[in-house]
């Protein structure tokens, strides 16, 4: 019915389309497809830095992206997981909406 043409249409709409240079990142944490959630991206990033090891094995709220991929999207050698804004700014600038 057209409730659920709706929904799936919205469910389509949360879709983001990251750049290729997020993208490869994705990819390295076992991402597939092009489109994804804001919460699917989040998962991979987080998987990307553990695979990586990126994260201090003391601190673990400390991420060194410093030399990483990771760390030249974000322009940032070290961030904390404490404080998202870099993270976030670096989204914007490296996802597109994925609406048709
Ligand atoms: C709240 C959330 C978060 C999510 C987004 C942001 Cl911008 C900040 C913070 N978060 C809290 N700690 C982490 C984290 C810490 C160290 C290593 C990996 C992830 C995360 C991150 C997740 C994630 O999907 N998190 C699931 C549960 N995490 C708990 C921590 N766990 C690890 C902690 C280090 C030791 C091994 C387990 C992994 C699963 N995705 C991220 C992506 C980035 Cl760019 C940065 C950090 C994370």
């Amino acid at each position: 019915a057209a409730e659920n043409a709706c929904r799936i249409a919205l469910g389509q709409a949360n879709q983001v389309r990251p750049k290729l240079p997020l993208l490869k990142i994705l990819q390295a944490a076992g991402a597939q497809g092009e489109t994804f959630t804001l919460k699917e991206v989040m998962h991979y990033l987080g998987q990307y830095i553990m695979v990586r090891q990126l994260y201090d094995k003391r601190q673990q709220h400390m991420v060194y992206c410093g030399g990483d991929q990771l760390g030249e999207l974000l322009g940032l050698e070290s961030f904390s997981v404490k404080d998202p804004s870099p993270v976030y700014e670096m989204l914007k600038r490296n996802l597109t909406s994925a609406a048709v």
